[in-house]
């Protein structure tokens, strides 16, 4: 068997399609224009590249893009200041705090200081609490892109045995509320799983997000399960840099049913469910109607 490839560049350029659409009703029917802020702390370069595509794709969908870049050494205080004044200002709908923060700066209390109906992550210990209760929240962005792909693939997951590898805040836990939302049978693996390998070959889903580069191969997926790889990992091979998942891609597409690859997989979800989020906030907080089929 050879798997479908599930095309996240395409699946997410139509997202945003439609994100671009509801944009441009909300400015000619509310004279509204959502406005997403990201802040970025410090030089790393891959996140850099992050937000440079993200305030990219913003702006193409018709919002308003602003960036707040802040040296390595900002204190937390300067901070702090700055997520307060962007939750006070009506024309920010979303807030991005790009992750990881440097060491010295607390991540939790900076994430909690987002107003949640801001927090366009989904990070906020609100926004987790109502998703895992299963009250409307913000969704995290990777999580809701996965669900969209394995919902527009499969129609209904009802009844679906869904393993997740990796127990992440930002990917693992999500997902699987999100997966026992729409009825999985889920179950969470990690590092410490007893016998991995039987564990998975029990998935008709498989989220890979545990941030080893091909650590899911085929003799670990079902006869034609899903696989949804989230890893991105920069690897050297043969002398050249290359970019692959969790998932060894050759041996688990050859026995799965339906595969994500790497890139052009969940990561270009990831960006359009942010701008999805943002629009969704944006909707929340002027009391219009929600954009169908955005929203988890
Ligand atoms: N507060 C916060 N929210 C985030 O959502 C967040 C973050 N911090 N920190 C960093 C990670 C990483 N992330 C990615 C988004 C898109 C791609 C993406 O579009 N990747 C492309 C291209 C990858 C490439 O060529 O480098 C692909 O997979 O096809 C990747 C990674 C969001 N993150």
């Amino acid at each position: 068997m050879t798997a479908a490839i599930i095309d996240g560049k395409a699946f997410a350029a139509k997202v945003r399609a439609e994100v671009a659409g509801h944009v441009a009703r909300l400015k000619e029917e509310h004279g509204l224009q959502p406005g997403l802020a990201v802040v970025l702390v410090g030089e790393d370069p891959a996140s850099q590249v992050y937000v440079s595509s993200k305030g990219k794709q913003t702006v193409e969908v018709g919002m308003a893009s602003i960036e707040h870049k802040l040296p390595a050494d900002t204190s937390e205080a300067v901070l702090l200041d700055l997520i307060g004044k962007l939750n006070a200002d009506p024309k920010i709908h979303g807030i991005l705090v790009q992750l990881p923060l440097p060491a010295h700066l607390n991540s939790e209390l900076v994430i909690n200081t987002i107003d949640p109906a801001k927090d366009v992550d989904g990070f906020h210990i609100s926004n987790v609490g109502l998703l895992g209760t299963g009250q409307k929240s913000m969704v995290p962005c990777t999580p809701l892109g996965c669900l969209m792909m394995l919902r527009d693939h499969h129609g209904k997951l009802a009844g679906m045995n869904a393993v997740v590898v990796g127990r992440s805040n930002i990917v693992g836990k999500p997902m699987a509320q999100l997966l026992l939302g729409d009825s999985c049978t889920v179950t969470i693996a990690h590092s410490r799983t007893k016998d991995l390998a039987a564990v998975c070959r029990g998935a008709d889903i498989l989220v890979a997000a545990v941030g080893r580069p091909e650590m899911i191969t085929g003799d670990m997926v079902k006869p034609g399960a899903t696989v949804i790889d989230v890893g991105i990992n920069r690897i050297e091979r043969e002398g050249k840099a290359k970019l692959v998942g969790d998932v060894h891609f050759e041996s688990a597409a050859a026995v799965a049913g339906a595969i994500t690859p790497v890139p052009g997989g969940v990561g270009p979800m990831t960006i359009a469910c942010l701008l999805a989020n943002t629009l969704t906030a944006c909707c929340r907080a002027h009391g219009l109607p929600e954009p169908a089929g955005l929203t988890a």
